[in-house]
């Protein structure tokens, strides 16, 4: 055991980093024998140093970012957004700090060219927080996964929109106050549109489709959808129909054994009740991957939250910190391959499409000769009577797997037809 202290640099006491300054103080004797050294806290990044931070020294409290990566062994990055973190990040490689970061958004956006700056510089850059919270799937995919295959990733990473589609599920809870109650739990972003817009599911599933297929997928290129559109009657509907309503993020590799493309897509999908992301609660999230050689894998565990989060980010210090003090090096970047990352239009899925339609005869006919038209197979289709006198009745039709270029060309006709009054939701059916 070293008697020279590894040092460390927390940059934003938020949500996460200050439970990450908790759990340093209090575990220091536990994680100073894992690492072979002592962990010192050096000093606390704040934007103002006046406001008092409950827990934390007010002598480590600084707003010279320059002087504390100066003096720092390890940063740590949880202020979250662009700037200054990517400044701050690329600062510390320079001066030779290894990196603990959980910012996505970053990461998603400008990933490549720290990655780069990392090993150029040697130096270690860990992200496990950045997807999935405590979950450990950054390592799996990194490193336990390098040797094979994957082929597929499904899962639900944004905790946020899953303790949101939950609570209206379970409890018939208002859109807006299930935000708000995520918000006060401290799931969300600092703006929750990047969690209900589906922007920070899109940065985790390229960051994890990027390690996954050793293949840059760049943020632009996935597929995003969020749940802002979806509605009491669509969770209502999805109950009669025995599914549940989620936020998913589906990577996959297309093609004759996996080399025709690759394909990343975020968005509300409804999943059977047998299915076991189903049962994924609250801010739980779940990651089911397949690959060639180790099958079927599935990973399950609390996706947000100060205390789960700093888990993830302590495991990344304690790995960091040994390198430091015994020497080593975590990971280094992959060979990337150039397949191209291929727009929703090449993918297919099964879809329900609800509908409110004039309830007459021939209306039935007309619309199934449209989907007949583009080539879109029925597989149900299940209608309900509207209000007494209304003259309406609701259909809602699951389709058969089919292009989404062919689905698209039945909407333009369906919503151009006098057969359809609504067209009330259109969600892709998946995890069947
Ligand atoms: N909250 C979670 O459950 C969770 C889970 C996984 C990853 N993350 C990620 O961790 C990071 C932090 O998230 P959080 O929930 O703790 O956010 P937060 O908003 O609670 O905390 C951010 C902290 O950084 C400080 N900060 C922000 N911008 C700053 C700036 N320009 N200069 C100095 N300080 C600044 C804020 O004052 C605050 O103390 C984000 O990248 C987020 O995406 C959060
Ligand atoms: N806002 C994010 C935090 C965890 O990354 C979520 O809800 O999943
Ligand atoms: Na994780």
């Amino acid at each position: 055991m070293s008697d020279t202290p590894v040092k460390i640099a927390l940059f934003g006491p938020g949500t996460v980093g200050s439970q990450v300054a908790r759990l340093l103080t209090e575990q220091s004797a536990d994680l100073a024998s894992r690492v072979g050294a002592p962990l010192e806290v050096v000093g606390v990044y704040v934007r103002d140093i006046g406001k008092d931070r409950v827990g934390l020294d007010p002598a480590l409290l600084t707003d010279d970012a320059d002087a504390l990566i100066a003096k720092a062994d390890v940063v740590v990055e949880l202020m979250g957004g662009i700037e200054p973190a990517k400044s701050i990040i690329l600062k510390a490689i320079a001066a030779g700090a290894g990196v603990v970061t959980a910012n996505k958004a970053l990461l998603a956006a400008h990933g490549p060219e720290l990655y780069e700056a990392a090993d150029a510089a040697n130096v270690d850059l860990y992200f496990e927080a950045a997807v999935a919270g405590a979950i450990p799937i950054i390592r799996p995919v990194r490193e336990s996964l390098a040797g094979d295959h994957v082929r597929r990733i499904l899962g639900i990473v944004n905790g946020t929109t899953n303790y949101v589609l939950d609570e209206m599920t379970a409890r018939g809870l208002d859109y807006e106050v299930a935000v708000k109650q995520a918000q006060d739990l401290g799931y969300a972003e600092a703006d929750p549109s990047a969690d209900v817009d589906g922007f920070d599911a899109a940065a985790k599933a390229a960051i994890l489709a990027s390690l996954a297929f050793h293949q840059r997928v760049p943020l632009g290129d996935v597929y995003r959808e969020g749940i802002s559109a979806i509605t009491a009657a669509d969770v209502a509907a999805a109950t009669d129909s025995g599914h549940v309503i989620k936020l998913l993020a589906i990577a996959e590799r297309t093609g004759e054994g996996g080399d025709g493309g690759v394909s990343v897509r975020v968005h509300p999908a409804l999943v059977p009740l047998s299915h076991p992301l189903a049962s994924v609660h609250g801010a739980y999230n779940a990651v089911f991957v397949e690959a060639e050689a180790a099958g079927d894998l599935m990973f399950y565990g609390q996706g947000a939250g100060g205390t789960p989060t700093a888990s993830a980010v302590l495991g990344d210090v304690v790995s960091v910190a040994r390198h430091i003090a015994r020497g080593g090096r975590g990971p280094r970047e992959s060979h990337y391959g150039d397949l191209p990352v291929l727009p929703i239009s090449a993918s297919s899925s099964r879809f329900q499409l609800r509908m409110t339609v004039p309830d007459r005869p021939g209306v039935l006919a007309a619309i199934a000769a449209m989907l007949a038209q583009s080539g879109v197979s029925i597989e149900t289709v299940r209608q309900q009577a509207g209000g007494v006198g209304t003259g309406l009745a609701t259909l809602a039709i699951a389709t058969h797997r089919a292009p989404e270029s062919d689905v698209t060309a039945v909407l333009d006709a369906l919503r151009s037809s006098d057969a359809v009054t609504e067209i009330r939701s259109v969600l892709r059916i998946e995890g069947e």
